[in-house]
């Protein structure tokens, strides 16, 4: 019994998706007082994308996980400019983002060949250093692979998108009552009784601008990028900002989050969507949502409300819109069971789609052969 499990652990136990390293450039070359020489730069430490690679790979392949580049070349009476030192290339997979142990991000590899410095050799000994070399660039760096879930938040700051997560999921983001407390992506597993589980990816929240960097901008978006569905959280009495910034109704809230989609990728909209209303516990908060679900019906009627240049150019169908209470736990299972019918209606969608290319491609192979 216990053998069974084995090729299972194997498979399944050893994915990691992040990785910390210690990189350090080459030291420069001594510089060659008597001649006025130049000592040769010290060798860059570079990650590039690969096909192929994994982060279990380096790790495997890796264990010290140490990567220092060459030294630079002292200079010589035979060559007063050393050489510069080898370059050490750590190959990667793709999909990752590269960021210094404190979180700053220093790159990201999105397709094969990407490459990124991440230490840089030091300057060989010359004049104005007295002839001294001086030390490459030493840190610890993080690898990690960007987030791929099932369902991804998609809201304002302050909407209520942890505090639904921490409801539908065990996870335990960070809530509280001022903008951008999510300040990185946190993934919750929905679990269900058939054994089923469904990732939701928490993110951070989007403001108006997003698609020009705004906020946390296309950090945030590339996220939603790589998730199967969008469900989209809004506060049910509106959402403002800061006293300087506009207030938005929940209706005009979702109708800029569809055009900072657009904008960013119009692909984006082409995903399944979901709509979570939530806050449904505030005052008034029933004849808000009668009156926002009135305007979902016919969303163009209502443009003529909004700015131009925020109006989306096609209204985003959810598939299913549930009025929530994070707080008093209203509707949370219905939402849960609407993410998982959602999902399941998309893969049987999928799949339809998939058989009927399939009887295509026979039918026109037979007709070939008759
Ligand atoms: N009354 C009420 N308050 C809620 C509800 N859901 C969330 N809140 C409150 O709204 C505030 C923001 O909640 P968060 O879950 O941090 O919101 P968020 O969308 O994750 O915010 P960012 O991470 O900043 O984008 C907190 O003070 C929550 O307690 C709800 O259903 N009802
Ligand atoms: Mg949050």
């Amino acid at each position: 019994m216990v053998r069974c499990g084995l090729p299972v652990l194997r498979k399944y136990g050893s994915f990691i998706d992040n990785l910390r390293i210690y990189v350090r450039g080459g030291s420069g070359g001594m510089g060659l007082l008597r001649l006025g020489g130049e000592g040769g730069k010290g060798g860059d430490v570079w990650v590039v994308a690969q096909d192929g690679m994994s982060l279990k790979k380096i790790k495997d392949k890796y264990p010290s996980r140490r990567f220092v580049a060459g030294v630079g070349a002292n200079s010589s009476i035979r060559s007063l400019k050393g050489g510069k030192g080898n370059d050490c290339e750590i190959h990667a997979p793709v999909g990752i983002s590269i960021t210094n142990d404190d979180g700053q991000v220093i790159g990201e590899l999105n397709k094969k060949g990407d490459r990124v410095i991440v230490a840089h050799g030091g300057r060989g000994g010359s004049f104005v250093t007295n002839f001294l070399p001086s030390k490459g660039q030493s840190k610890i760096i993080r690898m990690d692979l960007k987030l791929v879930a099932d369902v991804g938040l998609v809201g304002f700051p302050n909407a209520g998108k942890s505090s639904l997560l921490s409801q539908l999921s065990h996870a335990k983001p960070k809530i509280a009552d001022y903008p951008f407390t999510t300040m990185r992506p946190e993934i919750g597993k929905l679990m269900y009784s058939d054994y089923k589980q469904i990732s939701v990816a928490d993110l951070p929240g989007l403001v108006e601008g997003a698609h020009l960097n705004k906020g946390m901008g296309h950090k945030f978006l590339k996220h939603v990028e790589r998730t199967k569905q969008l469900l989209f959280v809004v506060d049910v009495t509106g959402f403002q900002l800061s006293y300087k910034a506009p207030f938005r109704t929940a209706f005009e809230a979702i109708q800029l989050l569809t055009k900072e989609l657009e904008l960013y990728k119009a692909e984006l909209l082409s995903k399944p969507a979901l709509l979570a209303v939530n806050k449904m516990d505030l005052e008034n908060a029933e004849e808000k949502f009668k009156e926002l679900m009135q305007q979902l019906e016919k969303p163009e009627a209502f443009y003529h409300l909004l700015p131009e240049e925020v109006t989306p150019l096609r209204p985003v169908q959810f598939h299913h819109i549930v009025p929530v209470s994070a707080s008093t736990k209203y509707g949370i299972e219905e939402l849960k069971n609407c993410i998982r019918k959602s999902l399941d209606d998309q893969d049987d969608l999928e799949n339809e789609q998939y058989r009927l290319e399939k009887l295509q491609s026979l039918h026109s192979s037979t007709f070939k052969c008759t």
